[in-house]
Formats: structure tokens, sequence, C-alpha cells
């Protein structure tokens, strides 16, 4: 496929509630959304970096300057025969890793598109159906926590997943064990809050059989997260130190972690997605599909990457009024059955493009032509 043009779009659109981890609060969501025009088709893609850099290095400022001045213009000058070719081409340039996933899976959709099948099928998938789990966030009271906890469970969430920090971690987690008994499916995801001098605290939470503890230690660490699987019943999964298929291989390899949570932005795509996911299934190592609270593309890419074999963990995927009040992709993103959502059919996302949504969230819109000289590549020829 020849790339003809490619259109930016920054969106940014109200949380229906706060949603604060250890790394601090949000209220909005704030991305781009990449459309990639080849022919009569159309591929859509989000980046999910955060409009701060408290996850990764990125943010949605960082991520528009790396996809106008390298990425885009790189696209251009290549006739691409399959979206596997894209994370090759974008190798040279180190992490940027959700700037490259928003172009890329642009890329991907365009190609399912082109060749009539789903982006689930275009990328291997096998379920017709995906479980998902949802993400509370850090809430101000036990209290508040039990309330959110009860709806979900009510809602018949796969997975309840709460986030904690120091201060309030083994108190909440012990509230909802003794107010909901041990069957809920429940983890936490500390984000990178802890260090090895907590391992007393980690160890406390054995006792309440979590599904995981998610990324208790720093953010670029698999040494002391081996350390701390070799002193914990409970599986460690590993969010932020999980960038590339090699890490996926050292972590594995070093017993750092039981469970991998793969998030196509932070990994640099779909196709590294799938290696990381292959990786795993390899190794006997079970992976979910993480969040970024994304809109309504990034979920579908979500819900496509999930239909692949491994993906046997819920995922973070809620339906789209989980967060918003309106989406950018019709029909809504919403349960099939309670906790279930059917993994689309439709050519591509399998999504439809709420226009009108768009256009109310939008904050800058800049479309890209590959006949235009002002598209240099200021990149050794590769
Ligand atoms: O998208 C969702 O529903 C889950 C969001 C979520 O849990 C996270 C998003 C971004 C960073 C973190 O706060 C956290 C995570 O680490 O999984
Ligand atoms: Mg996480």
């Amino acid at each position: 496929m020849k790339l003809e043009r490619i259109d930016l779009q920054r969106i940014k659109i109200p949380l229906n509630s706060p949603f604060e981890t250890s790394m601090g609060v949000e209220t909005h969501k704030e991305c781009i959304l990449v459309r990639a025009y080849s022919g009569k088709h159309v591929g859509f893609g989000e980046s999910v970096a955060m409009d701060v850099p408290v996850y990764n290095e990125e943010d949605v400022d960082t991520v528009w300057y790396m996809l106008e001045k390298y990425l885009i213009p790189q696209l251009f000058k290549r006739e691409i025969e399959h979206p596997d070719e894209v994370s090759h081409l974008f190798s040279w340039m180190r992490r940027n890793h959700m700037a490259k996933a928003a172009l890329e899976g642009a890329v991907w959709d365009l190609y399912a598109k082109m060749q009539g099948m789903s982006l689930s099928q275009a990328l291997g998938g096998t379920r017709t159906t995906i479980d998902v789990g949802v993400s509370i966030g850090i809430e101000p009271t036990i209290e508040k926590l039990l309330q959110r906890v009860e709806g979900f469970v009510r809602d018949g969430y796969k997975k309840i997943k709460v986030k904690i920090k120091p201060g309030f971690d083994v108190e909440p987690m012990r509230a909802i064990r003794q107010t909901f008994g041990p069957d809920v499916p429940l983890m936490a995801d500390a984000n990178s809050a802890y260090t090895l001098s907590d391992i007393e605290m980690l160890k406390e939470l054995d006792e309440f059989g979590l599904i995981m503890i998610e990324q208790p230690l720093a953010h670029d660490d698999i040494i002391d997260h081996a350390t701390l699987q070799r002193e914990l019943k409970t599986p460690i999964c590993l969010d932020e130190s999980i960038h590339t298929v090699e890490d996926a291989r050292k972590a594995i390899g070093l017993g750092s972690c039981r469970i991998i949570n793969i998030k196509i932005g932070r990994v640099g795509g779909l196709t590294d997605a799938k290696k990381i996911h292959d990786l795993c299934q390899a190794n006997h190592v079970p992976v979910w599909c993480g969040g970024m609270l994304e809109a309504g593309i990034g979920r579908a890419h979500n819900i496509a990457m999930a239909s692949l074999a491994n993906f046997t963990i819920p995922g973070d995927t809620s339906p789209s009024h989980r967060y918003f009040a309106e989406d950018i992709v019709t029909p809504w993103i919403d349960f099939a059955k309670p906790g279930v959502l059917n993994v689309p059919t439709a050519p591509g996302i399998g999504f439809d493009i709420n226009e009108q949504a768009i256009r109310s969230a939008l904050v800058e819109h800049k479309s890209y032509f590959a006949n235009c000289e002002s598209t240099t590549t200021l990149i050794p020829n590769y």
C-alpha cells in the first residue's frame, strides 16, 4: 500500500470521574488520532501517551513532534506490503513507542480493510468474544472504594483491578475480601510505588489470594522484581518494565514475573505486541491487555489484540461509558453480556468513527501529503 495522506487530530475528552493512581490524578483523556489514507481506504490509530510523561518518557506533544518530524515522512517514502514492515522501518529511532504505535496501528487497520478482514483476523486472533475487567483508581476512602467495587461486581466485570500506593494497600484489599468474599477475581496495580524495603508489606498481600500484583517496583526494573517474586506466593505482573520482546525474554528468564500486561502503545505497536504474546505463549506465561484510558479507536485496537489465544486473563478494556459520556466510535464499545465484549468481524477495527464527537473534542488537526515538498525526511536513508 502507498500512503497518500496522513492526518493527525489532537483531541481532549473529559473523564466521567477523576482517575487517581500512584502517579497522579487524570481528569481528561488527551490523545492524538491518526488517519492513514490509501486509495479509497482509511485506517485509524490512536496514541496512548498521557498529557504528562509520568507513565513513560512520552507525552502528547512528543508524540505529535516525532510523528510530524520523522515517522510520517519516513512512511511516505515507502510502499508497504505488510504492516509488520513498519516497526522495522521505525527501528532506527530509539523508543518513542507510543508515537510509533499510533501510526503503525493506523497502517494495520488500513491493511486489514484493504484485505477485507477484521483487525483480529489480520493479527491471527482466535477469540470471538473477550472477557474484560475494570481498573479502579485510588479512592479517597475505603468506603468509597467498596462502593465502586460493588458496582463493578454487579456489572459483571471478570477482573477487579485496584490501584494501591504506600498507605493505601493492605487495608483496602482486606476490606474488599471481607466485604465481597474470596471469589471476586481481584488484583492490585502499584505503578512502581514500592521498593524492596517494602517487602514485608507486599508479602502481607499474599493472604488475599490476588490474581497478581502489577508493577510493584521500579518502572525500569526486572532484577528486584525477580528477588521479590521469589518471596511472594502471588504472581507479579509486569507492565511499565516491559517495552520490548527482549525485555520480556529477560524478565521471564530471570523469574521477574509470572504474568505480563501487554499495552500496544508501550511496546511500539501491534507487530511487537504480537511478538511478546507469542514469546509468552511459548513460555507458558499468560498475558492480558492493559489499558491507557483509551478513547474508542485505541479501545478497538485493544479488543482485536486481546482476541489472540494467550490473552487468557481478562484485560482492562472496559466499555466506553466507564470513562466517557460520549465515545469517538459508533456503535459504542459495550458489553455483549456482563463482562464480555464481542470481537468485531467487520473489516479493520470494526467500528465507525463518530465525527461529531471528534469535532466536539478537537484541539488541533493537521494533514500531511506524500507529494508535498515540505514533508521531507530528516533521517539517514535506512
Ligand atoms: O484503561 C484502563 O481502563 C486502565 C487504565 C490503567 O489502569 C492505567 C492507565 C495508565 C497508567 C496506569 O495508571 C494504569 C496502568 O498502569 O495499568
Ligand atoms: Mg499498570
